[in-house]
């Protein structure tokens, strides 16, 4: 499978890089960056840390498209809206980790799915996928009698928050409640707040240092709490689950899959 890497440069695209070139069924046909990036012209492998892979960045989307199977797609909301609409004009798999898509956003990707494969999801390691599975059922077997709080910490670079990871949880909770995460989502607190809103779900966001990504899933009743806890060591982990998903959806109709579909969850 031919994949492409968009956003080529960044944390996460270095890492897609290593994946791609390390993983079995696929190559690395283009590595792209935004125009006017300096990665422009470099070589995909040495960006990544790697041997020369003779794929140098470029700013071409369109042509890069036009020669793959599939691309991958972690870099920011208004770049994975363009990117799914030249995936679906190229009839590719589009793997999509980005986060901090809005509504409407996630409206164009489904649009986009009538004719790409996209696997989308805010987080794509298997551990944080298992943890939904198990938010949602206890949230089920719980009810409101136990609160509901997200708590997650991530690296001082983020831009979004609370983190895709935590509002997937928060879904998975809510969902569990059989309730609509908008109706019941918390994620402020400053001030003179009152006393917690029965059935509320919060979140808290940390930010600093190097922190890959933990996150914190806490049912906290009265006299006794549970809580689900995941703690990612290394992005790997999400560049792998990413080549996965592409290599899962190749064969797939047209579609807005999530890592769960590719998980078999
Ligand atoms: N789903 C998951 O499992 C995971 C999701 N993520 C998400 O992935 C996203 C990226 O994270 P991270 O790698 O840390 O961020 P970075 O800022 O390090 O990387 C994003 C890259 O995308 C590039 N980019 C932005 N717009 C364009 C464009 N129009 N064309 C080409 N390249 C573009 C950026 O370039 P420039 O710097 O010039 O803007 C940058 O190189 C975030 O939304 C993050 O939350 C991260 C880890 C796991
Ligand atoms: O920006 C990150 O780094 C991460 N983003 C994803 C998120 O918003 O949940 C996934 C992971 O936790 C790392």
């Amino acid at each position: 499978m031919r994949l492409v890497v968009v956003g080529a440069d960044g944390r996460m695209g270095r890492m897609l890089i290593r994946a791609v070139a390390q993983s079995e069924g696929c190559t690395l046909s283009a590595a792209i960056e935004r125009e006017g990036s300096p990665a422009l012209g470099q070589d995909a492998g040495l960006l990544a840390g790697l041997q020369p892979l003779d794929v140098p960045v470029t700013d071409d989307a369109l042509a890069a498209f036009a020669a793959a199977d599939g691309v991958l797609d972690f870099t920011a909301p208004a770049a994975t809206v363009a990117f799914a609409e030249l995936a679906a004009q190229a009839r590719i798999v589009h793997v999509v980790g980005t986060t901090g898509l809005s509504e409407d956003d996630l409206a164009k990707l489904k649009a986009a799915s009538y004719h790409a494969r996209i696997v989308q999801s805010g987080n794509m390691s298997l551990g944080i996928n298992l943890m939904a599975e198990l938010v949602r059922r206890v949230a089920k077997a719980l009810g409101d009698e136990f609160d509901i709080e997200i708590a997650e910490m991530h690296h001082r670079m983020k831009v979004d928050a609370p983190s895709g990871t935590a509002l997937m949880l928060g879904e998975a909770a809510a969902e569990g409640r059989g309730v609509d995460l908008k109706t019941v989502r918390v994620s402020t607190r400053d001030g003179h707040t009152g006393a917690r809103r029965p059935g509320d779900i919060g979140f808290a966001t940390l930010r600093g240092g190097s922190v890959v990504g933990d996150h914190s899933v806490i049912f906290a009743g009265t006299g006794e709490s549970l809580t689900i806890s995941h703690h990612a060591a290394d992005r790997g982990l999400f560049a792998t689950g990413a080549v996965k998903a592409a290599l899962w959806a190749h064969p797939k109709p047209p579609g807005l899959y999530t890592m769960a579909d590719v998980l078999g969850l």
